[in-house]
């Protein structure tokens, strides 16, 4: 029988062995294309936990790698763009910044070839099924009934919704009060010391404004919900109630997490210094000891330890509920909602039996899951409730005047599951049922979609928002034309999102075998003229990245241009940020020039809202939004950047450089950006 040391060694070699064999075949996947060699992937749920490493054999990129090397770092360094990564968990991946292949393969032609890979999107499914995360027939049915919704009404509605959310936040915030005082409280310096002046007014976290406006405007326009600016915070609350203890349930997680550290401390100790255990006397610790190491009693002290958290949380969920603790119908949908949207990467990552720890953040992300789900549930079911009321017919329904939210996206969604919802269209294939198509929508997919409608409309539009004002406050000779013509406005917001696009990578993935053709030199590039080399650790060391070369007799180099062989199952990232700082599209990438827009551009160069059939589908919903926010705040309110220093001046390059201090999750999200607001003085 082996020791554990033996057992250790053969397992680590055979783990490695499997490891080494499933990297092979990635690599095969994508024609050993160059790129990173990895052991780790930066897409599977270890490499979202792993920081970035130098480290020889460990190197690694870091999740974020898309956002924080951008095109200069990553495909002008490998002197392609389009770069491979492969690693030890089998996964294929190409990531391209090529906007030539990006355009074949997402052209009418390709769709069959190159679809979503909607496993990606799993993450999206909570809820239940969405257009998002469906391919094929069940995708086209969910977009026919969700796109009629974003008509002209609906911007006309969400134009005069914009204007009122911006003025509700003026006067929840008391913005005219407090800019008429003068100030002369501590309260009233920034964290740098500078005193406010009369007319001014610091937002802490401009983020925390542009998410409420952007729920605001889904919720009002999208959803004809009522919003009101102002939120409880008995979300917080509830969660810091958990960890009180004056409740069983506390005591109940300590005992478990006593038992599973001793159960992980105390029997390696004694296994390997047994000597330590002999010196008390044997009758006492014997036979406990023997009893709690002996492999046979394993599972029971392991069971132990479950049956004190599974306790506890039954206690949790049974219990009376007492004021201190945390009642979820008091969650206002934005809280919700938010909470989701944060957690949802990590609920990606981690095992589901994990959501079941008495884990403060896993609780949050319960609690979040499900009042989010119960209220929008609850909003479904009053609207079908008032549409059988009223008995409208389609007429009616589309033609109605624009305060009734007759057209809004919730009553396309809650028609076509009364109208035709369980309707079959017989006859016809390729449907989900053998024989049929379904027409309308299921009561799960009206869930799923709401959801998804408010996620994709709520956080991307509003860190764009966030960065939008940012940068013209850090470049007030732009806000100055913003706020003269509504037009100017619109350059500033598609600037914005080209150097903070929202969604960082868009996934497709090869449907079948197939040869793609793809730029391999970055001529345009001074950053690309250094060779890459073997310090660079991460570069696959077999491969030449000069002009041609056959790759291993299955790729082949022309020109600029390589041609290889992908296998069916490999995943291709559109990579946003490295096509919008790619210098072979764009003149000084880096550059905050929002006339670039005004001038011409390469339209294909520009993808924050995706390319082809699967793009945005609130591309313009999104647009309006963000001119109509910034034209209603920005006629009564200049921007400006909280300064650095007591004497009022600002370190404009340290802040600038600032705003790409972003975390990547869901969307691109700013970190914490401090501006001050100035009245302005209309003649
Ligand atoms: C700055 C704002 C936004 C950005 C950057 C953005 C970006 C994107 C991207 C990259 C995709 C995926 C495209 C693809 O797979 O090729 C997408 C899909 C989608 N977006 Fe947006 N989006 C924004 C705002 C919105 C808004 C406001 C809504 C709704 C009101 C919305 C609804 C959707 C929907 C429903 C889809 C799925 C379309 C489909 O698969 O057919 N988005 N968006």
């Amino acid at each position: 029988m082996w020791n554990p040391t033996e057992w250790l060694l053969y397992g680590t070699a055979t783990l490695l062995l499997f490891t080494y064999w499933r990297y092979r075949k990635a690599v095969s996947m994508v024609s050993d294309f160059p790129g990173l060699r990895l052991l780790v992937s930066p897409m599977s749920p270890l490499g979202f936990l792993l920081p970035a490493m130098p480290y020889p054999l460990l190197t690694y990129p870091g999740f974020s790698f898309p956002w924080v090397l951008k095109h200069k770092g990553f495909f002008a360094k490998l002197k392609s763009d389009t770069v491979s990564i492969c690693a030890g968990d089998g996964r294929a991946i190409l990531f391209t910044a090529d906007v030539p292949f990006i355009t074949r393969m997402t052209s009418y032609m390709s769709r069959e070839v190159f679809p979503k890979p909607v496993e990606e999107y799993k993450v999206l499914s909570y809820l239940g099924s969405n257009l998002v995360i469906c391919e094929g027939e069940s995708w086209r049915r969910q977009r026919r009934i969700g796109a009629p919704a974003f008509s002209k009404g609906m911007f006309e509605r969400l134009w005069l919704d914009m204007r009122d959310i911006v003025r509700e936040m003026v006067e929840e915030e008391k913005w005219m009060e407090r800019t008429s005082q003068d100030y002369d409280t501590p309260s009233s310096t920034t964290n740098s010391g500078y005193q406010l002046k009369q007319g001014e007014l610091l937002v802490p976290n401009v983020v925390d404004l542009t998410l409420r406006m952007a729920l605001g405007a889904i919720a009002r326009a999208g959803f004809g919900m009522d919003f009101d600016w102002e939120a409880e915070s008995s979300f917080t609350r509830g969660c810091d109630a958990f960890g009180n203890p004056r409740r069983w349930h506390w005591w109940l997680v300590c005992l478990g997490w006593l038992w599973t550290a001793a159960d992980v401390v105390i029997t390696p100790i004694h296994h390997f210094y047994s000597p330590l255990f002999t010196t008390i006397p044997t009758f006492i610790t014997a036979v406990p000891i023997y009893l709690w190491n002996s492999w046979i009693a394993a599972p029971l002290r392991w069971a132990c330890g479950v049956t004190f958290f599974f306790l506890a949380e039954l206690w949790t969920v049974f219990s009376r509920p007492t004021d201190a603790d945390f009642n979820p119908r008091k969650i206002k949908v934005h809280e919700a909602l938010h909470l989701v949207a944060k957690d949802s990467t990590i609920r990606l990552a981690i095992p589901a039996w994990m959501m079941l720890l008495p884990i403060r953040r896993m609780r949050r992300m319960r609690l979040a899951f499900s009042s989010l789900e119960s209220e929008l549930r609850r909003l479904a079911e009053e609207r079908k409730a008032h549409y059988l009321r009223e008995s409208l017919d389609q007429e009616q329904l589309t033609d109605g005047p624009i305060k009734d939210h007759r057209s809004d996206l919730l009553n396309n969604l809650v028609k076509a599951s009364m109208k035709d919802g369980a309707d079959l269209e017989k006859g016809q294939t390729g449907g989900l049922v053998s024989g049929a198509i379904q027409k309308g929508l299921t009561d799960e997919e009206i869930i799923g979609n709401t959801y998804i409608y408010f996620l994709a409309g709520h956080e991307t539009t509003a860190h764009s928002l966030a960065w939008t004002l940012a940068l013209l406050a850090a470049y007030p000779e732009y806000q100055d034309a913003a706020v003269e013509e509504i037009n100017n406005v619109w350059p500033s917001a598609s600037e914005t999102i080209r150097l903070f696009p929202p969604v960082q990578m868009i996934p497709k993935v090869a449907a079948q075998d197939v040869s793609v053709t793809v730029q391999t030199s970055n001529v345009n590039n001074a950053a690309s003229a250094a060779p890459p080399t073997s310090e660079d650790g991460l570069i696959s060391e077999k491969k030449s990245y000069g002009a041609v070369s056959k790759v291993d007799g299955s790729a082949e180099e022309v020109g600029n241009q390589t041609t290889f062989a992908v296998k069916k199952g490999t995943i291709i990232f559109m990579h946003t940020p490295g096509v919008h700082y790619n210098p072979r599209y764009w003149d000084k990438p880096e550059v905050f020039d929002p006339n670039r827009f005004l001038r011409g551009y390469n339209k294909d160069a520009f993808i924050p809202f995706g390319v082809g059939h699967r793009a945005c589908l609130g591309r313009k919903f999104s647009e309006v939004e963000s001119v109509a926010m910034l034209v209603h705040l920005l006629r009564n309110y200049s921007v400006h950047l909280a300064p650095t220093s007591p004497d009022g001046s600002v370190d404009v390059a340290a802040a600038r450089a600032k705003f790409s201090e972003a975390t990547v999750s869901i969307t691109l999200t700013p970190k914490e950006i401090p501006l001050i607001f100035r009245r302005r003085v209309h003649s």
